[in-house]
């Protein structure tokens, strides 16, 4: 039987996290693929190295070339610079933009059946570019965002309640920026609503430190950013596409007149099955909620406008 193959583009933090992550759940053989020389390489023996101790055989493949990557079933996109403290996402759009484009045109050209997961940053503008790049439908081509904007949301919550993470369900929406919306108003502790349990003054304060989860975690690094808790929400999001388990995760996702908004990629809860997008949960919202969702919209379509001059000036586009 033919095993799965998954690339991951960048051998960096989250691209060497992600790789383990998918090894330990036994999601396929992988190949991981960076630029500089040898990198790839290096972190692909030393994973497959733990593979004895871990219980796992599959292979692992470090490459600084795209044609290693023929055949993939996931590409994972990690490629890029991560930001530096005092720096926005979108500061990384000009740099980001051009190794995206070019990381999605060689992984589509090598594998025209794979599905796309952006994790680069600025996540929403990077899915796009990668969405034109690749020429794959938008169903392929989608980014991890909610699931680590959730799951930071959810920690926040349980922290303060002194439950379990996993039995809190909450959903961040929007963009994965400064402008993404927590949405409290949907979120549940078991059974009961969150505003039950937590003062709203407190709770504010708990939305407020999602939205710069972060930022708060490139403030204590120094340099460079997340990518543990970035790695295990993107193997989740890999697992449900491979396993066809049709999670219902939030995820940015291309969006053709879903929440009153088109030609956008935009955080919402999706179904994330064996045909990638297959539906999308649109929630009802107060008009508070749609106003946050439109300012955080309106971001992310002044970065994607300056995405596309600075490739076109590039001579790409998408
Ligand atoms: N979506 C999210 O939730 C999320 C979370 C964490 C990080 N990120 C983003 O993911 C990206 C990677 O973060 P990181 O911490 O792994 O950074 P990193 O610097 O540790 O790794 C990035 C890697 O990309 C490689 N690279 C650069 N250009 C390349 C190209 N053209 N082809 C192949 N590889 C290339 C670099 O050599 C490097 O090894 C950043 O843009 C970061 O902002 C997103
Ligand atoms: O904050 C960053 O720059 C990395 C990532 O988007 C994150 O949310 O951890």
């Amino acid at each position: 039987m033919r095993r799965r193959k998954i690339t991951v583009i960048g051998a960096g933090n989250v691209g060497a996290a992600v790789a383990h992550g998918l090894l330990v759940k036994g999601l396929g053989n992988v190949v991981l693929m960076d630029v500089v020389e040898g990198l790839a390489a290096g972190k692909a023996l030393d994973l497959l190295q733990s593979g004895p101790v871990e219980g796992w055989a599959y292979d692992v493949k470090g490459t600084a070339h795209y044609r290693d990557t023929a055949d993939s079933d996931v590409v994972v996109i990690t490629a890029g610079v991560a930001r530096r403290p005092g720096m926005s996402r979108e500061d990384l759009t000009a740099t980001n933009a051009r190794i995206v484009w070019e990381a999605a045109k060689q992984a589509a050209a090598y594998s025209p059946r794979a599905h796309i997961v952006v994790v680069s940053n600025p996540l929403d503008v990077m899915c796009y570019i990668a969405l034109r790049a690749s020429g794959f439908p938008p169903n392929r081509v989608y980014g991890q965002s909610g699931v680590l904007d959730s799951s930071r949301f959810r920690t926040f919550i349980a922290q303060e309640l002194g439950v379990a993470g996993e039995d809190v369900h909450a959903y961040v929406l929007g963009g994965h920026g400064d402008e993404m919306v927590p949405l409290v108003r949907y979120a549940y502790v078991g059974c009961v609503p969150v505003d039950h349990l937590i003062p709203q003054t407190r709770l504010r304060e708990i939305v407020e430190r999602t939205k710069r989860g972060g930022a708060e975690i490139v403030s204590l690094l120094k340099q460079g950013s997340a990518y543990y808790a970035p790695a295990a929400s993107t193997v989740q999001m890999v697992q449900s596409v491979l396993e066809d388990r049709k999670r219902i995760l939030p995820m940015s996702v291309y969006l053709n007149g879903q929440y009153g908004l088109s030609d956008i990629y935009f955080g919402v809860p999706a179904v994330l099955g064996g045909d990638g997008v297959e539906r999308m949960i649109e929630l009802n919202l107060d008009d508070g909620e749609l106003a946050a969702l439109n300012r955080s919209a309106e971001t992310i379509r002044r970065a994607v406008a300056a995405a596309r001059d600075h490739l076109k000036s590039e001579g790409v586009w998408c």
